[in-house]
Parts: C-alpha cells; structure tokens; sequence
C-alpha cells in the first residue's frame, strides 16, 4: 500500500510514536486539504510543547452517496483523526448503508417522519408498520468532539473548535436548527447548546467523545422505547433497529439512560445530563404500573448479581435457577430486545450445568445479537469468531454425549 489514507506517501521505516507508524501526521498542514478532509485542519496548539495539536478535521461531502450530506467533522489530535478515518473506508460507509440486506434493512423511502410531538419538542413518527428487529434509520456523525482535552486547553478554544467543527459541515443549518435547552445561566454558544442538548457519549477507539447523529437525534426517550441504537466503531455510523413491532402513527422511541435502570436513578439521569424531566408513557403512567416496573428492573440487577456470584462459587444449577427467573422478569418487563450482551452468562451457566441444548440456544441468541452489528468492527469480528467456535466445539460435544454419557469436557472460555 503506496499511501497513506489520508493521501501522503508511506514512511519507508516506522515511527514509533504514531498511532500509523508508516503514516506521516496530516497535520502541520499543505495549502490544499489532503484527502479525505475537504478543509484544512483547524488547530489550536496546547501550552505545552510536548502536547499534540487540537484540531477539528472535516469532510464536508460525506455520506457520499447523500443529496444533502451533512458532512463530519472530528474535533480530535491529528493522530486521533488519522486512526478514525483509516477505519472509514468508502467501502465500509457504503456497507453500513446497505447492509444487512433487506428484509432486515427497510426499503429505501424513509419509514417514518419528523413532526412535533406535545411536550417533547419534534420527534420521529412510523409513516407505516415497521416490524420487530428491522433497520429503521442509518445516520453518520456529523460531529465527533473529544471530552478528553487535557487542562491547559482553554474553555474559549474549546468554543471556537465547536464553532469551526459545525461551521464546516455540508449542512450547517440542519445542524444548527436542532433541538436547543437553552441553559440561560450558562451563557452556552448555539453549538455547544446543540451539541449538549443532542450528543450521545461514545467510546471510539478508547478514547471518549460526544457524537452529534442529525437524524437519529430527532428521536425521542422512552423508558420502554421500541427501538434501539447501534453505534458502530468502524463506520461511525448509528443505526437505529426497531425492537418490536412499530404501528404507523406510533412515535418512534429509544432510550437514552440504561434502559434497566429503576425510575428514580434513571430520571435523575435524564435530568442532570439530558437536561429534561422525561414525561414519556412509563413515566407518566400510573403510580402502580411504574411501581410494578420498578420492581422488576430491581429484580433483574438483584438476579444477575446472585447469578454471577453463584456462578462464581461453582454452583451452576442454582445459577441457572436465578437466571431462568431473571429472564422471566427481562420478558415481561419488555427488556428482551436490550439484554443481548447478558445472553452468555446463561449459555456459559447452563453449559457448566451440564445443559448443552440450553447453552446451544443462548449461545445462537448471542450471535443473533453479535451480528447486529449492521457492520462488525474487528473487535465484533472477533466475538463472533469466538462464538462460531464454541457453537461447532458444542454441536461435536452433544454428538459424543450422545454415544458416551460423560460430563462436560471443554471449558468454553474465551480464546486467550
Ligand atoms: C435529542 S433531542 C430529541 C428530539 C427533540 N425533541 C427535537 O425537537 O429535536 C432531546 C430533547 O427532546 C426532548 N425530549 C426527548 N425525550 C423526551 C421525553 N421522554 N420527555 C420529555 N422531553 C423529551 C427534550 O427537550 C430533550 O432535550
């Protein structure tokens, strides 16, 4: 490979301190941008010298198959923007808008429309019934910003890196006519109100940052929403999936807070960093179904913990009681669709009991979940290998049970 993504040429040896040792910074900067960036990086540098530049980067074309692409830009060090932008590939970003490939991925036109809802502000309506586990909406940052600035960064440049950051991109007004909390006392720009009232926290490659979605941000919390959102590492793109079936006319909701959290930590959530007091269907239902569900989201934390702990002790039937109660409560909570991540606790349980067909089945739903990942990035990729392995190292081990009544043999860890 001549070149480096960003367009310059490849070091002939490596340079230690890069995070792409064959790669030269895109920063200091030539007259012209180097691709992909349509502008040429805007830096403030830091007191100290030793320090990297804070820079915003901008591609204002992208996604590029958009008639009206709102463009991304990325408030991050150069090094930072080269390890962000090698993953993002036109191949990937085109990938993450068409896969998966229909029926799970909905049609081209839209499925839903952006309308004011009473009390809430603008929201996300189903134009038409969407069923469950269906893509719904696909939607590229517009805005990555780094909450990792270290301290001699001043609060004033941090302004004016926001500033540039929505200023650059393709669609500055679509940008800057979203929704706004307008924290008076604050004296906040209309960027940094934006970006506060509309960013979800994001890890990208360990580092965290506040990413701005357009589309996705025009949906609305729900405490026990019907859809749920994926943020993909690799494409920078978020993707919206219904989690059960969606009527049209029905708004469409996701969850802003851990969707199993109990309604007290969970508005008080809402509240010091969404800046809103929630007054969706839960929230406002009466005191006894909100009680009803508050016991259940208790009694979820409080089965998984002795599940673990049991687990843990060695005491794997009794753990598998705690879990099939544990699902139990996931099920009439409504949480089935958000627990994807928990399904390998009850595999694992009920392998190390000695149920290989019960593993089998939560093994299978832990891939069903993995392959959510509209477009897996290595670390998803690995997981999935890693449950491919265990599921064909199950199938040879219920055959030989079959012939030879023996206990379980392999343990099923994760590969080291
Ligand atoms: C990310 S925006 C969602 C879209 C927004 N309603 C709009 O008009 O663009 C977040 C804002 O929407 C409103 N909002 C979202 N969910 C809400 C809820 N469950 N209850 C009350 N307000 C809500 C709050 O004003 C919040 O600051």
């Amino acid at each position: 490979q001549p070149q480096c993504t960003w367009g310059l040429p490849r070091h002939p040896f490596p340079v230690q301190h890069l995070h792409h040792p064959f790669c030269p910074s895109p920063y200091p900067t030539t007259t012209k941008p180097i691709p992909p960036w349509t502008h040429n990086p805007y830096c403030i540098n830091t007191s100290s010298s030793s320090s990297p530049p804070w820079c915003v980067f901008t591609n204002a074309a992208l996604p590029s198959h958009s008639h009206n692409p709102h463009g991304l830009s990325i408030i991050t060090t150069p090094d930072l923007a080269s390890t962000l932008f090698s993953n993002l590939t036109s191949a990937r970003l085109d990938a993450a808008y068409t896969q998966p490939p229909p029926p799970d991925r909905l049609f081209l036109e839209k499925p839903y429309a952006v309308i004011p809802i009473a009390g809430k502000g603008m929201g996300a309506v189903a134009t038409r019934r969407i069923q469950r586990e269906k893509v719904v909406m696909v939607d590229l940052a517009a805005v990555l910003a780094t909450v990792d600035y270290p301290a001699d960064v001043a609060e004033r440049d941090v302004r004016e890196l926001l500033r540039v950051a929505v200023e650059r991109l393709g669609d500055v007004e679509g940008v800057m006519g979203l929704a706004r909390r307008g924290l008076g006392d604050l004296e906040l720009t209309v960027e940094e109100d934006v970006i506060g009232t509309n960013s979800f926290q994001l890890s990208v490659a360990e580092r965290g940052y506040l990413g701005l979605f357009p589309e996705v941000s025009r949906i609305n919390h729900a405490c026990k929403p019907n859809a749920h959102i994926h943020f993909s590492e690799t494409t920078l793109a978020m993707t919206v999936w219904s989690a059960r079936d969606i009527e049209a006319g029905e708004e469409i909701t996701i969850s802003y807070a851990g969707v199993d959290l109990p309604s007290v930590p969970r508005r008080e959530m809402l509240s010091s960093t969404w800046g809103f007091d929630c007054s969706c269907s839960l929230c406002t239902a009466p005191e006894t179904e909100r009680k009803a569900s508050d016991d259940r989201r208790l009694a979820f934390h409080k089965l998984r913990s002795q599940a673990l702990n049991l687990a843990q002790e060695g005491k794997y039937k009794d753990a598998a009681k705690r879990l099939k109660e544990l699902l139990r409560v996931v099920d009439e909570e409504g949480l089935e669709p958000f627990i994807g991540d928990l399904y390998e606790l009850p595999a694992r349980v009920h392998y190390q009991a000695g149920d290989l067909e019960t593993a089998r089945k939560y093994f299978e739903k832990c891939m069903v979940h993995l392959q959510k990942w509209a477009v897996p990035g290595p670390e998803e990729e690995q997981s999935l290998e890693n449950v491919r392995e265990i599921l064909a190292r199950l199938e040879v081990e219920m055959r030989e049970r079959k012939t030879s009544k023996t206990k379980p043999q392999v343990y099923l860890g994760n590969k080291t």
